[in-house]
């Protein structure tokens, strides 16, 4: 018997177990893959390791002195060298080393519910458990890639995030049909690399999600370097020549995409569909409901932490999650019901330690493109479709010395928007080289709802892109964004 069980060791696991330790509770961790997750053999990690060479290089391209040394294309035989290196060759034994050191157990298999606290593991030697929590279960069984019903995609072997991820050579040629972060990271990867790369976006631009002058940027970009990046187009069928021949995408107009690879970055499904949850009265196959304390509706010994909830499909919002759930999850077994809502965590009103209210207000973002972007908060779109009065401030990158001093020619762009009763921040954006570095501050202010009175006394150090802020609070003193 465990006081907490958790099925699924990616990061956001490991961080509820963690955070369980911590607090004194025996837990035991199940995974059937690797320990890591996703994020760290399919996801985050690889990509990340794709992506800093080609943004490296190509800032790099743009510094006096420089320019002439990267001038040729960056080594896809060591960049991918260095990706393998990063993923560990996809061995996990560092991270279960990790599990161990904090005193959790480690059963590899599959594990699925079997009744309230109970799971059962089938283990990958052919061995089975049967574990029983005390307190607690913690599914965080995470995403996989979601593909379309399309005729002919499953003989045409698609590339899904993980070959996208993983994949040991270039493409000649690379389709990639979606127009989400996945296929805006991956297009500027193996683009870098030396992939021919078309983007088929259904919708009417790259990074749907974000303010629209992000995708702009990055799909201007993609194309400067000889991408084809097509929108409002829809994939009909796919169709491999033979098994290893080439593959062509047709849309639904008739005309015929070529390719070596089709990569579909179209979104992601849960992994609840063989977890058991039809023995704790809930449908395999779906997202879970959760409060803010993570605990699942209507059982008061089930989490779900991390994609598996669809709050917010990011690694560090995943181990926010982590962190909250495990204390909820040690609060209420310290106050020994484990039962009734709000037992052992008081109130837990919005921002106590045991909600995750964050995930409501303050989501940060960094897309690694080229160029980046970052954001944090609500978008102007997202304060209009909310009936939400604001003041949105945009100014050009460029009204800093910073940004000359980073790179010639620097482009960019950001936004901010105000709730002009409070004079508060409710979201932040950016676009342009090293932007991402600005998102923190921008959470900083959007989660401490920091007046902007007192933001004129945070000082940008001079000569940065952080001097930005400055800017936007003369914009908005001046009236930017006034009705
Ligand atoms: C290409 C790509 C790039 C990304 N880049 C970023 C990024 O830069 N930054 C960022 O914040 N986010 C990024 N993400 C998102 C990030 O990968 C996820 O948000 C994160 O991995 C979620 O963590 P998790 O622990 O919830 O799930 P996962 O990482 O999916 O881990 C779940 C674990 O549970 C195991 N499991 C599942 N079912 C069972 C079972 N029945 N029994 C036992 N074990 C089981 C799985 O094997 C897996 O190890 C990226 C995603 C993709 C696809
Ligand atoms: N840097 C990062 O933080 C990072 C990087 C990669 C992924 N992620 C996370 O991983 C998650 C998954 O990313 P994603 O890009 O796969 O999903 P997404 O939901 O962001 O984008 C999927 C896109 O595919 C399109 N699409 C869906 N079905 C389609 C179809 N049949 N034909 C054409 N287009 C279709 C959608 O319109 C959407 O724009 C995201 O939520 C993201 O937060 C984060």
């Amino acid at each position: 018997m465990y006081d907490l069980v958790v099925l699924g060791a990616g990061p956001v696991g490991e961080n509820v177990a963690d955070r369980a330790r911590a607090a004194g509770l025996t837990t035991a961790i199940v995974e059937s893959e690797l320990v890591g997750g996703e994020c760290s053999y399919w996801a985050c990690m690889p990509s990340k390791a794709l992506l800093r060479p080609a943004i490296a290089r190509s800032e790099a391209l743009q510094v006096p002195g420089l320019r002439g040394q990267v001038a040729g294309p960056l080594d896809a035989h060591e960049v991918l060298a260095h990706r393998d290196a990063i993923v560990g060759d996809w061995q996990d034994d560092g991270q279960a080393d990790w599990v161990k050191s904090i005193g959790a157990d480690l059963y590899r298999g599959h594990g699925r519910l079997d009744g309230p606290r109970r799971v059962t593991v089938q283990g990958t030697e052919g061995d089975r458990h049967v574990l029983t929590a005390r307190h607690a279960v913690a599914v965080c069984t995470g995403s996989r890639a979601a593909l379309p019903d399309l005729p002919g995609l499953d003989g045409a072997r698609p590339w899904t995030s993980r070959e996208a991820t993983s994949s040991g050579r270039v493409p000649d040629r690379l389709i990639v049909v979606g127009g989400g972060v996945v296929a805006a990271e991956m297009a500027t990867a193996w683009q870098a690399l030396g992939a021919r790369v078309t983007v088929l976006v259904r919708g009417a631009g790259l990074l749907p999600r974000m303010e629209p002058f992000v995708g702009e940027h990055v799909a201007a970009a993609l194309i400067e370097r000889g991408a084809d990046v097509r929108t409002g187009v829809n994939v009909a069928a796919v169709v491999r020549d033979g098994s290893s021949g080439p593959v062509t995408v047709v849309l639904d107009d008739g005309e015929q995409v070529m390719g070596d690879e089709v990569l579909f970055a179209t979104g992601r499904r849960p992994r609840t569909e063989d977890i058991g949850l039809e023995t704790v009265g809930l449908a395999p196959g779906g997202w879970l409901d959760v409060d803010d304390s993570l605990r699942v509706t209507g059982h008061d010994w089930l989490y779900a932490v991390g994609d598996v909830n669809h709050r917010a499909l990011l690694t560090h919002q995943g181990k926010y999650q982590a962190r909250i759930a495990g204390a909820a999850i040690a609060a209420r077994a310290a106050d020994g019901t484990g039962e009734g809502a709000g037992a052992g965590i008081g109130d837990a009103g919005p921002w106590s330690p045991y909600a995750a209210t964050a995930d409501h207000a303050a989501v940060p973002q960094v897309v690694f493109t080229d160029p980046e972007a970052g954001a944090v908060g609500i978008s102007l779109a997202e304060a209009e479709a909310a009936g939400r009065e604001v003041r949105a401030v945009d100014l050009d990158l460029t009204a800093v010395a910073g940004a000359g001093l980073y790179a010639q020619g620097y482009r960019g762009h950001v936004r901010m928007i105000v709730d002009p009763d409070s004079e508060t921040l409710l979201g932040v954006t950016f676009v342009g080289p090293g932007t991402g570095e600005l998102v923190h501050a921008a959470t900083i202010a959007v989660v401490g709802q920091v007046p902007i009175a007192r933001l004129w006394h945070a000082v940008p150090s001079y000569p940065t892109l952080s001097e930005i802020w400055l800017r936007l609070l003369e914009a908005y003193r001046d009236g930017a964004g006034r009705p």
